[in-house]
């Protein structure tokens, strides 16, 4: 009896052994990778590589990917891990410039692994690639034309207004809030109203079905957990059938947006919004194709694919996953900028009395009556908003996948087909090289005069080149009506919770505030 038990326990322990032996050999095996390619590199650890900090959750993106730039001071470029996945973490932004734009033919991709069948709201532009990611890119983008986004302005207007009288209660008793929190509820509202026509009721109505699985979609989507299990083997996820988004949320999406394309259907309704771009893309048919202008050294790349791209259209699935990321970029993106905007104001009163008078000024030189034109020409308002972004860049690091192998310029490395670059926005954002203090808030570093005198391809927020945001005048529009709606009626002043830095999220690929964004509202005086 004896005998069984010792003998079970050791080849117990010798599966154990086994086990964590080639555990260990293969979350090291591609340490050699940097080496091999010539490039300077940091030593990494076995199954956190560079970025144990991220991996353990004790810090966000934003800050492990400044650390490790930091460690690459002098250099153009350097080699990290992220687990056992080889990245190659850019600093140079003349080599930025050639990543995102000049050889976008060579980079066209990002390296996520969107899954149709498993995890169908995965199935969105941003995680895209190809003639798929062409195709989509070229149908959604009249849905951003000026034209397109005063309509949309009248939306965003009306909400901002049920925003005030939202918060009017909570002024009158100078109460402390949660305005991260709020905001999110108001740019779900305008963005599920100006995509789809349909009332989230997200701010009056603390159970609305809408409210709790736009939610979902936010914090489901850019989990860095499903991001490292991809970095350890894209195949984990699909073994072991995690997906980004739940059933609920995922049969939920598809059910409203069936219901609205049966009614628009039915009843002929037509509205010049996001929906109606998707419905007419499903349906083969397009509105207007514009698309930016690409780089040359991309063209004839463009063309290739463009002559194989047959306009066959999309189904349901598909079209549901672009509403969807919609829902979420438009309520998570300009919640988060407004937050931090509003919490640097409450930290820096006189700025914000200054914004306030510059608001001011605009809305009675033209008649009571903020429009579109003047919303966007408020030049200190610009200025707030650029510097946050700055600031706290919401898409912290930007990833790229080598498509072909590629020379880097200027020097004789060459990086193979399947290699991941990231450009490490943030780190950038905060390299006093660029931007002197970088913990300062200062407008005044986007004055026109301070933009010209900076070197190109330091300030990133939205990305550049063809892959540039897609969104980011809907995004800009809706923090600038919303910001100056809010400093129009209230004032905003620091609390016991305020922090000079908030703290980040170290969940999210995200850079948004991990505990709310606490501020004290006030009616104006
Ligand atoms: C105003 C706040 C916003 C910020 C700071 C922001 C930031 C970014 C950044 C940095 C990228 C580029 C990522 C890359 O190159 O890998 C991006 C891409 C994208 N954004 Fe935004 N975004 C904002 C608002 C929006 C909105 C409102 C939408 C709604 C449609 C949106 C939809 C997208 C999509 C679909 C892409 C992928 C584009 C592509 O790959 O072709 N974004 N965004």
């Amino acid at each position: 009896m004896e005998a069984l038990f010792q003998s079970t326990v050791t080849a117990l322990l010798g599966f154990i052994g086994a086990t964590v032996l080639l555990l260990y050999w293969y979350s090291t095996s591609t340490f050699d990778y940097w080496k091999k390619t010539g490039v300077k590199s940091l030593k990494p650890l076995p199954l956190f590589g560079n970025i144990q900090h991220f991996i353990l959750h004790k810090r966000s993106p934003a800050e492990v990917f400044q650390e490790l730039y930091n460690k690459f001071e002098g250099e153009r470029y350097g080699g990290i891990h992220q687990a056992r996945t080889p990245v190659l973490l850019i600093r140079d932004p003349e080599l930025i410039k050639h990543i995102l734009v000049k050889d976008f033919c060579y980079f066209p991709g990002k390296g996520n692994h969107p899954d149709l069948k498993g995890d169908p709201l995965s199935y969105h532009l941003f995680n895209l690639e190809g003639e798929q990611w062409k195709y989509i890119r070229t149908k959604l983008t009249p849905a951003f034309t000026p034209g397109k986004l005063k309509i949309v302005y009248q939306h965003i207007d009306h909400y901002s207004e049920k925003l005030i009288e939202h918060l009017q209660k909570y002024a009158k008793n100078n109460e402390i809030l949660d305005m991260y929190d709020i905001l999110v509820n108001f740019t779900m509202d305008a963005t599920s109203s100006c995509a789809f026509g349909v009332e989230a009721n997200a701010m009056d109505d603390k159970d609305s079905e809408f409210k709790k699985m736009g939610r979902s979609i936010i914090h489901a989507n850019g989990s860095t957990f499903i991001d490292i299990l991809e970095s350890i083997s894209p195949n984990l996820l699909k073994i072991f059938r995690i997906r980004t988004f739940s059933r609920d949320v995922t049969s939920f999406f598809k059910m409203v947006i069936k219901k609205i394309m049966e009614y628009r259907d039915q009843s002929h309704v037509i509205k010049k919004d996001v929906m109606n771009l998707l419905m007419l893309a499903r349906n083969k048919t397009t509105e207007e194709d514009s698309n930016k202008e690409e780089p040359q050294a991309c063209k004839q790349m463009s063309n290739e694919t463009s002559s194989n791209i047959r306009d066959e259209g999309f189904d349901d699935v598909v079209l549901t996953a672009q509403a969807a990321m919609f829902l979420r970029a438009g309520s998570e993106k300009a919640s988060t900028i407004m937050s931090f905007c509003l919490n640097e104001l409450a930290l820096q009163p006189e700025l914000q009395s200054e914004l306030r008078a510059e608001i001011e000024a605009a809305k009675e030189e033209h008649g009571g009556k903020l429009t579109y034109e003047i919303v966007l020409g408020l030049k200190l308002l610009d200025r707030v908003v650029s510097e946050s972004l700055r600031k706290y860049p919401l898409e912290a690091n930007i990833f790229r996948v080598c498509g072909k192998p590629y020379k880097i310029p200027g020097s004789s490395v060459q990086l193979q087909e399947g290699t991941k670059v990231l450009i490490p926005v943030y780190a950038i954002h905060h390299d006093p090289k660029y931007y002197p203090d970088p913990e300062k808030f200062d407008p005044n570093r986007f004055t026109d005069i301070s933009k010209s005198s900076r070197q190109q391809f330091t300030y990133l927020p939205f990305g550049e080149g063809p892959r540039i945001c897609i969104g980011f005048r809907y995004g800009m529009l809706q923090v600038k009506v919303g910001l100056a709606a809010l400093l129009l009626h209230y004032e905003f002043r620091a609390c016991p919770m305020t922090k000079a830095r908030p703290e980040f999220n170290t969940c999210s690929w995200i850079t948004s505030p991990a505990n709310g964004m606490w501020l004290k509202i006030h009616l104006r005086k």
